[in-house]
């Protein structure tokens, strides 16, 4: 499927919550959507499940908005932090309800996460711990097996456990049945390993999309001795700077030629990559 934002502005009353967000995405491909507290991502993720109208611009799944727009919507399935406190319903009865307007649904396979997620089929959903309110919903968003699926912060309560369980688990199905995953999350180090490419949003805009290892090829640590290492870095663009005596670290935006490296060696610079976490957070701090 194709999903295409143009010039996305998003706003809540006097508020810009997205302003000029611009990005496509194609094919079954798992991306992270990442971004600090207020960056807007929950605010996209509801505009591409219809759950809001944009205020201008456009979001459009295979060339049609989704905003009220039945066919659509059925293709999209959005699971987030939803309030479950009125829910008397189990879980069976539950998954009846929603099997009935998801096309793709496997009972099945949802009755399997149950139990590798071990959720009690007898309790009310409304007194599910958080944890087993999030796998619940991790239930929904894998049965559902719809082509755009949206998972916003879904392993929130989460133990480590399941969380690893919730994440072998996306990574097998995507295998039987690929289609595209979009995960907002702040576990960026946890969860980098998920991910087919990236989309950092800052302050309402998108301040990059790219492929995984093309973004991860950028980031270059670079350390040894002080006057080598600024010599070596030049103008390069410069994310972190750490110091201890005459050593100096210093992570770079931009990747190395192969000359660079070869340079590096003999200097006798060590060359490490960044990881994605380090180069999300310094893309992303204040005084950037
Ligand atoms: N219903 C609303 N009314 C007014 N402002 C809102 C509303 N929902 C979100 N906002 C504001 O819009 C901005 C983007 O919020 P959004 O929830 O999309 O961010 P987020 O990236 O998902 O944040 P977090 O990581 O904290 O969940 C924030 O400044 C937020 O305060």
């Amino acid at each position: 499927m194709k999903l295409k934002a143009e010039n996305l502005h998003l706003h809540y009353g006097g508020h810009v919550a997205l302003d000029d967000v611009n990005f496509e995405l194609n094919g079954n491909n798992i991306i992270g959507l990442l971004g600090k507290n207020g960056a807007g991502k929950t605010s996209l993720l509801s505009l591409i499940a219809s759950y809001r109208e944009p205020t201008s611009g456009l979001i459009t799944v295979d060339g049609e908005e989704p905003f009220e727009n039945a066919k659509v919507m059925q293709q999209i399935a959005f699971l987030y932090d939803k309030d479950y406190s009125d829910e008397s319903d189990k879980i069976g009865e539950m998954l009846e309800g929603i099997a009935r307007y998801r096309p793709n649904f496997d009972k099945e396979y949802a009755e399997s996460l149950i139990n590798l997620f071990k959720l009690d089929r007898e309790k009310q959903i409304k007194k599910f711990s958080k944890g087993m309110k999030s796998a619940l919903n991790v239930v929904i968003g894998l049965a559902s097996r719809a082509p755009i699926t949206l998972l916003d912060e879904v392993y929130l309560g989460m133990d480590a456990h399941l969380r690893e369980a919730f994440y072998k688990e996306l990574l097998e199905e995507q295998q039987r049945f690929p289609r595209m995953f979009i995960l907002s999350t702040h576990l960026v180090s946890e969860m980098d390993y998920l991910f087919d490419e990236v989309i950092i949003i800052d302050k309402g805009t998108v301040l990059l999309h790219e492929e995984i290892d093309t973004f991860l090829a950028k980031g270059v640590t670079i350390t040894g001795e002080s006057e080598l290492v600024d010599q070596f870095v030049g103008s390069k663009q410069q994310l972190n700077v750490q110091k201890l005596g005459n050593t100096k670290s210093v992570m770079v935006y931009g990747g190395l030629t192969e000359d660079e490296y070869e340079n590096a060696r003999r200097l006798r610079l060590e060359i490490s990559h960044a990881s994605l976490h380090e180069l999300f957070v310094h893309l992303t701090k204040e005084d950037m």
